[in-house]
C-alpha cells in the first residue's frame, strides 16, 4: 500500500537505520502512527519495536510531525537508546530527573527554540518526570501549540498495568498526557501483556479503538529446559555453560545482591568460568563499567539480580540461566528473552527447588502492595511453579498458553526438555515413561494424614509427611508414634520423589501450607498445616459421589465454591483442569494445565 510517507520511510529504512527490510508488524506500525492513529504494539522481546517508533520520529510527510517523546521506564535503557541513535546521527535527547538543572535545561531551551531550529527528533523521558516536572509539560504544551508534538511513545508499556509483572505507579498518570494533549498519537509498546494487561494498558493510556498489532510470542531459537536444584549446583551449572556454550555470552538470574556475589565469585574462582556480578547495591559507576565491559565482550558471564537487562539489546546472549525460580511465567519470558536476539539457537535453563517458593512467598507477604496485588503476585508465583513442576507438557505451549495462544507442542521439535525426554514432539503422548495417574484418593488421605499429624499436636514439615506417607521406617516418625497414623504408608506404592511431589502439589493449589516457625537459635523451619480450601476440596468430593451424572447435576453449594475456588487460584493447574472439566471458564494461566512433575491429577468433580 502507497502511503504519501512511503518514499520517506523507505528511506529512513535503508539510509538512516542501514537496514535492507522490515520485520514483522513494523510497518504496519509505522504506517499506522504516521496515519495519526493510536497504535498497541505487542511483540516478542528482540522483535524490533524500537524501529516502529524511531523511523518515524524521521518522517515529516505523515499527519504528525515534529517531536517524538518516548517515555520509558529506566535511565539506563534511555541512555543506551540515545547513544544507539546519536551514532546513526540521529539527533535524540533525554529529559531525566538525574540530570543536572543545566543540562536539562540546555535539553528544554533546544525544545523551545522557534520553528526552523527545531532539529531534536526524539526525547526520552521517565514517567516520573512527567509525572512531577512543570517544564516537562510546558514545552510539551509549547510543541503542541505549534503542532510540533508528533507522538508520545510508551515503551514498555505493560508497566501501566497493576496485572503486568512489572506495574509502576508513574506510569498509571500517563492517561493524562491524552487529556491534555488529545490530538497527539500514542504508540503503547511492550513484548509481554496477557488480555487483562492489554484492556488495562489501553484503559489507562485512553487509546480505545486503537490499532492493535500482535504477533506469536514464540521464540523459535529458544530451549527451555528446567533442571533440579540441588547440591553440587554451580558444578551443574559450570559444565553446562563450559559443555554447550564455552567462551559464549550469558547471564545467570540470581534472587538477591548477596547470591549474585556469591556465584560470580566461585564461578571464576572454583569451576573456571569467568564472571562479575551486577545488582543495584552496587555504584553507579562501577554498573556501568560492568554492564560495557560484559557488552563488549570483555567477559562473559554476568551473575544479576532482574533488575538487569530490560533494554540490554546484546543480540549475542547465547544462555540465561535461572539460579532461582523467576516471580512470574511473565518474568521467565522476559528475562529467557534476553538470549538469542540475534535469531540464533540459544539455551535457557532453571534451576528449580521447591523449598525456593517459601522465600518468595514471605517476601510477598511482607512487602508492599494491597490484598489484591497480593494475590495476584501469588497467583503468579504459583503459576511458574507450577511450570517447573510439569515434567510433561511442552515448554514452549505452557509459556505460550500463558499469554493466550495456542501452540501445538507437534511444532516444539525437540526444543524443551519435556518434549525432548517424553517422546517425540508430544511429550507424554510421545512414548514417556510417565503416566498420568489420578491420585485424588492419595491426595485426600494426604491432607487426612496432615490433619492427623496437627490434630496429634504435633508437627512436621513436608519431608516428614512425605516419609509418613510413603511409610518409611526411621526413628523420628516412631518416636512420635506417626507410624500409627491412619494413613501411614498409605503412598507407598508411589517413588519417594513423586510423593513429595504429591505434597508440594497439594501446598501449591492451597489444600496445605507450611508455616514458618523460628527455632531457638533464629532458624526457621517449614511445618506443615491444612488450610480452609481443603474442607471445600472434600465437601466437592462427597457431592460429586452422589451426583454420578456429570457436572450439571451437583448441588448448588459445590457448584459455587468450585467456582469461587478456580477464581481465586487463576492459573492453578489442577483445579483449573478439574474445574474446566465441570464446565468452569478456563483462562488465562492454564499454562499449568494439570500435570505436574508427578502425573497427579486431582479431582474435584
Ligand atoms: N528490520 C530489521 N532488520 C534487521 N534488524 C532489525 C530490524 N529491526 C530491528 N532490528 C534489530 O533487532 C534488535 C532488537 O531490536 P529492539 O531493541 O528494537 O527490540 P525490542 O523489540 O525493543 O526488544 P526488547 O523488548 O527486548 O527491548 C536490534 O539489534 C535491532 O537493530
Amino acid at each position: 500500500m502507497n502511503y504519501p510517507w512511503s518514499r520517506d520511510v523507505a528511506f529512513a529504512l535503508r539510509k538512516k537505520f542501514k537496514l535492507r527490510e522490515f520485520r514483522s508488524n513494523q510497518l504496519e506500525a509505522i504506517n499506522a502512527t504516521l496515519g495519526g492513529g493510536d497504535v498497541f504494539c505487542l511483540m516478542p522481546t528482540g522483535g524490533g519495536k524500537s524501529l516502529c517508533y524511531q523511523l518515524p520520529a524521521l518522517v515529516d510527510s505523515g499527519k504528525t510531525s515534529g517531536v517524538t517523546i518516548v517515555i520509558s521506564p529506566l535511565i539506563s535503557l534511555i541512555q543506551d537508546q540515545v547513544k544507539h541513535l546519536i551514532d546513526l546521527s540521529i539527533p535524540a535527547c533525554a529529559l531525566t530527573g538525574d540530570q543536572t538543572q543545566s543540562q536539562r535545561e540546555f535539553v528544554l531551551g533546544e525544545l523551545f527554540k522557534r520553528d526552523e531550529q527545531l532539529v531534536t527528533r526524539l526525547i526520552y523521558v521517565t514517567p516520573e518526570l512527567i509525572a512531577k516536572s512543570r517544564q516537562a509539560h510546558d514545552v510539551f504544551t509549547d510543541l503542541y501549540r505549534r503542532k510540533k508534538l508528533a507522538r508520545f511513545v510508551v515503551d514498555e508499556a505493560h508497566c501501566v498495568s497493576q496485572w503486568g509483572h512489572d506495574f509502576r505507579p508513574d506510569y498509571q498518570g500517563l492517561g493524562s498526557l491524552r487529556r491534555d494533549f488529545p490530538k497527539v498519537p500514542f504508540m503503547a509498546m511492550t513484548a509481554t501483556a496477557t488480555e487483562r494487561v492489554k484492556e488495562d494498558i489501553v484503559a489507562n493510556l485512553g487509546i480505545k479503538g486503537c490499532k492493535t498489532l500482535e504477533q506469536s510470542f514464540n521464540r523459535p531459537n529458544l530451549h527451555y529446559h528446567v533442571r533440579d536444584k540441588k547440591a553440587g549446583l554451580l558444578a551443574d551449572i559450570s559444565s553446562f555453560i563450559n559443555s554447550s556454550h564455552r567462551g559464549e555470552c550469558g547471564i545467570v538470574y540470581c534472587m538477591s545482591r548477596k547470591a549474585c556475589e556469591d556465584v560470580a565469585d566461585q564461578l571464576t574462582k572454583k569451576h573456571g568460568v569467568e564472571a562479575q556480578p551486577y545488582h543495584a547495591g552496587m555504584n553507579k559507576n562501577d554498573r556501568i563499567r560492568i554492564q560495557e565491559r560484559w557488552q563488549a565482550g570483555h567477559f562473559k558471564v554476568i551473575c544479576a539480580t532482574i533488575a538487569f537487562g530490560m533494554g540490554i539489546d546484546k543480540a549475542d546472549v547465547r544462555f540465561v540461566v535461572h539460579h532461582t525460580l523467576p516471580k512470574s511465567l511473565e518474568g521467565l519470558y522476559q528475562e529467557t528473552g534476553r538470549a538469542g536476539r540475534d535469531g540464533k539457537s540459544s539455551t535457557c535453563v532453571l534451576y528449580f527447588a521447591f523449598k525456593d517458593t517459601s522465600w518468595y512467598k514471605k517476601m510477598i507477604d511482607e512487602g508492599p502492595g494491597s490484598y489484591q496485588q497480593k494475590e495476584q503476585q501469588h497467583a503468579n508465583l504459583r503459576q511458574v511453579v507450577a511450570y517447573c513442576m510439569n515434567k510433561i507438557d511442552c515448554r514452549r505451549s505452557q509459556v505460550l498458553q500463558y499469554f493466550g495462544e495456542v501452540f501445538p507442542a507437534e511444532n516444539c521439535h525437540h526444543t524443551c526438555d519435556n518434549c525432548t525426554e517424553n517422546g517425540p514432539g508430544r511429550g507424554a503422548a510421545g512414548g514417556s515413561t510417565l503416566v498420568p495417574t489420578d491420585v485424588t484418593l492419595l491426595a485426600k488421605a494426604a491432607v487426612e494424614l496432615v490433619q492427623d499429624i496437627v490434630k496429634g499436636r504435633n508437627s512436621g514439615t513436608l519431608l516428614h509427611c512425605a516419609d509418613v506417607f510413603r511409610g518409611t521406617t526411621k526413628k523420628a516418625i516412631a518416636d512420635r508414634g506417626h507410624d500409627r497414623l491412619r494413613h501411614y504408608a498409605a503412598g507407598s506404592k508411589l517413588k519417594g520423589g513423586d510423593c513429595q511431589r504429591l505434597f508440594q502439589r497439594l501446598v501449591l493449589d492451597g489444600y496445605l501450607s507450611e508455616k514458618a516457625v523460628m527455632n531457638g537459635s533464629g532458624f526457621a523451619t517449614n511445618y506443615m498445616e491444612v488450610s480452609a480450601r481443603s474442607r471445600s476440596w472434600s465437601l466437592a468430593i462427597a457431592c460429586s459421589s452422589v451426583a454420578t451424572a456429570g457436572p450439571q447435576r451437583q448441588c448448588t453449594a459445590a457448584r459455587h465454591r468450585q467456582g469461587r475456588a478456580a477464581r481465586r487460584d487463576q492459573g492453578c493447574a489442577l483445579s483449573r483442569r478439574s474445574v474446566g472439566a465441570s464446565g468452569a471458564t478456563q483462562g488465562q494461566g492454564a499454562a499449568a494445565h494439570g500435570r505436574a512433575g508427578v502425573p497427579v491429577r486431582a479431582r474435584r468433580v
